[in-house]
């Protein structure tokens, strides 16, 4: 589990039940949904595509070019239709399923016992994470775990063959070869040219900087990015696990990420010539109102602030929420006491259901990525 990602294992079917009811709530709601393996298997559009697809895909996966496992692995998948093989890229390749006739050095040298020849990507149902839209481009991750690396190749094949998105002007703002990581949980967009970024165990300083230079000089639109730093833990390893935005002003907080006068630091970036300026501040509230332009906000804690709910529900990815509309957002059933509070708060929830997504430590808003948004300027 560890090397995969995983606190838990998943009621499988319960656990596509609950991810087709998400999707479902989501289309029910004006949104149209694309799923992953389909765009990928439709982005390999030539045999030519397909085969350095599959070299990279295997390189990747840890395989010496031109080894006699790369060969194999090569001729086994490269066999299949473009969905299948796409699957089965996800699903992982396990020993038994192809026939080595000598072993490699690498082979030799790994763990027997271990069942798979290729891993397989679970985390691959978070796909906030391998990329995000940002305005009219993406940055297209760099990864920081290795059982997720392999996962942004994907989004790479789909902006560049895809008929929905090759050759309509998707900026690429940075791109996976990089030696430092960022991952989209980390990346929110507030507005359309305003974003927060968090400093984080997957998110580095270094990788936004970057970032806010490439969107700063490239005409991106983006003027502000807001660097939070946050704590480094499994339980919050991207800002989204602890902050969201849900509505023009108001947001999702975990109490713990504030000190106890409500502080965190935060780095306020602006261009400045070709380069980047940086100014530290403390005041979360008072930096999204200048960032935002707006009177007041609300900042609605999870679990209601209460020191036991709030840490409980957090775990379980209640401040995760995604938002569907200004105001509109889909959480997990399970945290009842943020949803109530976010009721409260005037906000419209739909809830899903989550005894078995919610083991992979994700919420809503981890399991999807909008790749184009509306207008939505008030
Ligand atoms: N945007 C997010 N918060 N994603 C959650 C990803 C969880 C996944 N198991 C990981 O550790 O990478």
């Amino acid at each position: 589990m560890p090397r995969l990602l995983f606190d838990d294992i998943p009621y499988l079917p319960i656990a596509q039940k609950e991810h087709d009811e998400f999707a479902q709530v989501l289309k029910t709601n004006g949104v149209e949904v694309l799923y992953l393996d389909d765009l990928v298997s439709e982005s390999i559009t030539t045999s030519e595509v397909k085969r350095e697809f599959l070299n990279r895909m295997i390189a990747e996966s840890g395989f010496k070019e031109e080894s006699e496992t790369a060969n194999t692995l090569f001729e086994y998948l490269n066999n299949m239709g473009n969905l299948e093989m796409v699957t089965h890229i996800m699903e992982g390749v396990r020993k038994d399923e192809v026939e080595l006739s000598s072993l490699d050095l690498k082979e030799a040298s790994g763990d027997k016992a271990y069942p798979f020849l290729m891993d397989p990507m679970p985390n691959l149902y978070f796909t906030r994470d391998p990329a995000a839209a940002i305005g009219n481009g993406l940055s297209i991750n760099k990864m920081t775990y290795k059982a997720r690396q392999r996962e942004s190749l994907f989004m790479e094949y789909i902006i560049s063959n895809h008929p929905k998105f090759a050759n309509q002007g998707v900026q690429v703002w940075r791109n996976r070869n990089h030696f430092n990581h960022i991952e989209g949980g980390d990346e929110l967009v507030l507005n359309d040219h305003v974003l927060a970024i968090g400093i984080s165990q997957r998110t580095t300083a270094e990788a936004i900087e970057d970032i806010a230079k490439s969107l700063f000089t490239k005409n991106s639109g983006y003027d502000t990015v807001l660097a939070i730093k946050i704590p480094h833990n499994h339980a919050m390893m991207h800002l989204d696990t602890v902050f969201t935005m849900i509505n023009y002003d108001q947001f999702t907080v975990h109490p713990a990420i504030l000190n106890q006068n409500q502080q965190i630091d935060i780095w306020i970036m602006h261009p400045k010539g070709q380069g980047v300026s940086v100014k530290h501040e403390r005041n979360l509230k008072e930096v999204l109102k200048v960032a935002l332009k707006l009177d007041d906000l609300d900042l609605i804690p999870t679990g209601n602030g209460d020191p036991i709910v709030a840490p409980r529900e957090q775990w379980n990815d209640g401040s995760n929420t995604l938002a569907i509309a200004p105001g509109e957002v889909v959480t997990y059933d399970r945290n009842y006491v943020s949803n109530d509070i976010l009721r409260k708060h005037g906000l419209h929830v739909h809830e899903i259901q989550s005894s078995e997504l919610s083991r992979g430590r994700g919420g809503p808003r981890c399991m999807s990525m909008p790749i184009y948004r509306e207008d939505l300027k008030k």
